[in-house]
């Protein structure tokens, strides 16, 4: 029997693969798989491709086209073979943080650097990870000859390879030498970060074909970038992302070029631009949390909804991994007042208090510096804006019950679904229909989570989070 019209969406992201079947006619869902990722900070690519093929199955056989999103910035060096130089050094792999601090001043210093790339410079960033192989692989960087992210290595291999590889504005605009103003490479950047010319990839067009074989490929974008597409956000919404990473963000017409690196001015996959805050603690924190006291997600958000909020005094700086907003690349995880009558009740509540404080302050950066009507209705101003909560953490009922709490306004939870996936899956039957917009599909109610404000809790977390400022651990040695 004929069936409608079929589309893939893949979210290659931190953890795992996900990809998803949509009917391209209005947006549903027609069958999900995930494969994972190896763990770690830096991965050998071809995992990702496997992944990708073993979550896809046989899906391409029945699909008309298919799109990637992936985690931003990954370091994908290449030699003239088209192999991997080195593993790919992941957007969360903190060794790049002295070779982003001598890239900025080499730029001319932070508002300088902003003004030409849209972001501060900071370990995640694919031009510092260039420079940090130029000088701790300089073997590996000579062979080098072409750099792609993650999203445009797995579009590449979807493509068979039979073009040449491609990325789009919205993922090109997390390397560092990309102007997403112009949509156009820094090529001199690139070249100056890893110490000589290295070919990049085909910038595509918003919602262009990259390649027309058996399915069309769509150029695929950034995983945030995705997950916009996949909400539908509109103007004035933020989306808070609790995956590897915690990110607020937001739709924006015009750039931002912030100097203080708090919000990072990427491009959206839509010709506009996405400012973000992201966090390099997010979803980690309780899945140690939930190690660390023996129990599954499941018990740990039992636990911490049987202690009052505060977790009677105890508080915790989460940055176990390093963090990046704010810009603490040697710090490590902090916990502050432990008693004698301390609970494990008390400390589940106090990590997931932490994780949401953390994102309270991440939307709070993001709003200060992308300022107008964000989320304006909900602070007594003109205007609308929902704030979305999505992510695999944003499952745990604990984070839904202080979410609205913490963040101090209502939360929009959307239905179960891999946005990112989803988001990618627009973009293909965006390419497909050749058309100037994306389709129009019809987005789920969300359920709307309401509390009481709960504002001693950022206050106690804002103490401890500055309490810890200058304290850093020793360098790392590699
Ligand atoms: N019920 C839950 N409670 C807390 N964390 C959860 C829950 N379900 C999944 N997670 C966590 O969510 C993370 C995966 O989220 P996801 O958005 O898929 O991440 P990524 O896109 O970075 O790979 C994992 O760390 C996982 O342990
Ligand atoms: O570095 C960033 C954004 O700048 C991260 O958001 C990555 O894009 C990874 O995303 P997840 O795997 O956590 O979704």
């Amino acid at each position: 029997m004929a069936h409608s019209t079929r589309v893939v969406g893949i979210d290659s992201s931190t953890q795992s693969t996900k990809a998803v079947l949509v009917d391209a006619a209005d947006g549903t869902v027609l069958a999900q798989r995930s494969a994972p990722h190896p763990d770690g900070t830096s991965v050998d690519p071809r995992h990702w491709l496997k992944a990708c093929d073993d979550a896809l199955g046989d899906w391409l056989g029945e699909a008309a086209a298919v799109a990637v999103a992936g985690q931003q910035h990954g370091m994908v060096a290449l030699d003239a073979d088209g192999e991997p130089v080195h593993d790919a050094l992941l957007w969360n792999d903190t060794r790049s943080a002295d070779a982003a601090v001598d890239l900025v001043a080499e730029m001319g210093g932070p508002q300088e650097c902003a003004a030409a790339v849209g972001s501060v410079l900071v370990a995640s960033f694919t031009a510092s990870k260039l420079r940090w192989l130029r000088d701790h692989r300089p073997e590996a960087a000579d062979r080098t000859t072409q750099v792609l992210l993650p999203h445009d290595y797995v579009s590449w291999h979807l493509a068979a390879r039979r073009t040449g590889p491609f990325t789009d504005r919205g993922d090109a605009s997390g390397t560092g030498y990309f102007d997403a103003r112009t949509s156009a490479w820094r090529e001199d950047l690139a070249a100056a970060a890893l110490g000589h010319e290295v070919a990049l990839p085909r910038v595509v067009a918003d919602g262009a074909a990259a390649y027309e074989g058996s399915v069309v490929v769509a150029g695929g974008t950034g995983d945030n970038m995705g997950a916009a597409l996949g909400l539908g956000l509109a103007a004035g919404d933020v989306v808070v992302s609790i995956g590897t990473s915690g990110v607020a963000s937001a739709i924006a017409e015009t750039p931002v070029a912030d100097g203080t690196g708090s919000v990072t001015g990427f491009a959206d996959a839509t010709g506009r631009y996405l400012p973000m805050a992201t966090t390099m603690n997010a979803a980690g924190i309780l899945d140690l949390q939930a190690r660390l006291l023996g129990v599954d997600h499941a018990e740990l958000g039992r636990l911490a909804l049987a202690a009052p909020p505060g977790a009677n005094g105890v508080t915790l700086s989460p940055y176990y991994g390093g963090e990046r907003t704010p810009d603490r690349p040697h710090a490590v995880g902090v916990w502050d007042g432990l008693r004698p009558s301390t609970t494990r009740e008390d400390l589940a509540r106090a990590a997931v208090e932490a994780l949401l404080c953390s994102l309270a302050d991440a939307v709070d950066l993001l709003r200060s510096r992308v300022g107008g009507a964000l989320l304006a209705g909900r602070s007594g101003g003109d205007g609308d804006g929902r704030l979305l909560l999505i992510g695999g953490a944003a499952r745990n009922p604990a984070v839904r019950a202080l979410a609205p709490a913490i963040l101090g306004m209502p939360v929009h939870v959307p239905p179960s679904a891999e946005y990112v996936a989803l988001g990618a899956a627009r973009q293909a039957a965006w390419a497909l229909s050749g058309a100037v917009d994306p389709p129009t599909w019809e987005a789920k109610g969300a359920e709307v989570l309401e509390a009481d404000p709960t504002p001693a809790v950022r206050e106690a977390y804002a103490d401890l989070r500055d309490r810890t400022g200058a304290w850093t651990r020793p360098e790392r040695t590699s």
